[in-house]
């Protein structure tokens, strides 16, 4: 904490507790952290009202702030500009989910002193992994076409769907194999599915947990489900993972594939995939995020066969929770120890 007796300040980001429930512990956490610092909301609605407001002096002395991923509708992406627009006296950034590609971690380790981002890893893992195998289910069965004459009044519609697939004895091929990649393998196994997997690096034999390690282009070509749970890494100082699936990539996979995804929109290419889709060469796909969120490619809106979910992965009362007492835990032990408690790997050795 700083020496000085005016608290440092605590931004928030966008919203604690997005299902608007005032019974959220998060809240009280929140709260509690007044005795740490003065509670600061902008009242910005927009990018420019932001800029406006960091330039305005409003945030000097703040040490620490929380984001969330929807708060992007306000800021837009925490990129140089917003990175060098907040006070000097910024030293943290907690964001309250597990994949950060909206912040410029670079630009925030390049700023003197930095800012130290931490994410949300672990919380999310089960949440997403089940839907994950909701759409992978759902995409196998073909059950949004189904479902979708349904509401139409059409029963399972004229023609009826084409017969779906049973997952026992399919090859789910997960492309990343983080903690929600290994949660999901274990939901696929208990629906019979047989496990293989890419990663930057091959897992050791406790992780992998008997998946098997293949090269990209075999994942790709001898899957007959594709999972998508790797990050989006659009900066130029990672692999860039930005539509690692596209045109190329949809050639060497099998006929009649399923995609799924739930990391983020940009690691497929979009026209790439609705191209697939319409010559049949993926039979479905089952898609919680997308390229541009909210808005979604129109070949994907009119193709029945894709199961569309718009970014649910983690929304549930309590995984929500559990994300946001972590965030809030991440500025707690900041501001009282000078240390986050999960900070970004990029900034590991700052
Ligand atoms: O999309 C959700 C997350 O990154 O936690």
């Amino acid at each position: 904490m700083s020496s000085g007796s005016a608290k440092p300040k605590i931004l928030l980001l966008g919203d604690i507790d997005q299902c608007v429930d005032p019974t959220n512990s998060a809240h009280q956490s929140w709260n509690a952290l007044g005795e740490l610092g003065e509670l600061v909301k902008p009242t910005a609605t927009n990018r420019a009202e932001f800029l406006q407001e960091c330039q305005s002096g409003k945030f000097e002395g703040a040490v620490a702030a929380y984001r969330t991923f929807f708060s992007v509708k306000i800021t837009g992406l925490v990129d140089e500009e917003i990175v060098n627009a907040l006070p000097n006296s910024l030293k943290y950034l907690a964001h309250c989910g597990a994949g950060y590609d909206q912040v410029d971690v670079h630009a925030c380790s390049a700023r003197n002193p930095p800012i130290r981002v931490s994410n949300v890893p672990t919380a999310v893992d089960d949440a997403t992994a089940d839907v994950n195998m909701f759409l992978i289910i759902g995409a196998l069965r073909n059950f949004n076409t189904g479902m979708h004459a349904l509401r139409e009044g059409k029963w399972r519609g004229q023609p009826a769907p084409p017969l779906g697939h049973d997952p026992q004895g399919k090859v789910l091929g997960i492309l990343g194999m983080g903690g929600i990649g290994r949660n999901l393998k274990k939901k696929a196994e208990a629906f019979g599915m047989k496990v293989i997997y890419h990663n930057r690096r091959e897992l050791n034999e406790e992780l992998a947990a008997g998946a098997q390690y293949v090269s990209f282009d075999e994942l790709l070509s001898t899957s007959d489900v594709i999972s998508l749970n790797l990050p989006l890494n659009a900066d130029r100082f990672k692999k860039n993972t930005r539509h690692i699936i596209s045109k190329a990539e949809f050639a060497k996979m099998k006929n009649g594939v399923v995609v799924v995804n739930t990391a983020r929109g940009a690691v497929i290419d979009e026209a790439a995939l609705v191209d697939a889709l319409d010559s049949g060469k993926v039979f479905s796909a089952g898609l919680d995020v997308f390229e541009e969120e909210p808005k979604i490619h129109p070949g994907l809106v009119r193709n029945t066969n894709v199961i569309l979910v718009p970014h649910m992965g983690t929304w549930t009362k309590e995984t929500q929770t559990a994300m946001e007492e972590w965030a809030i835990e991440n500025i707690r032990l900041a501001l009282a120890g000078g240390k986050l408690k999960s900070p970004v790997p990029e900034q590991a050795g700052l």
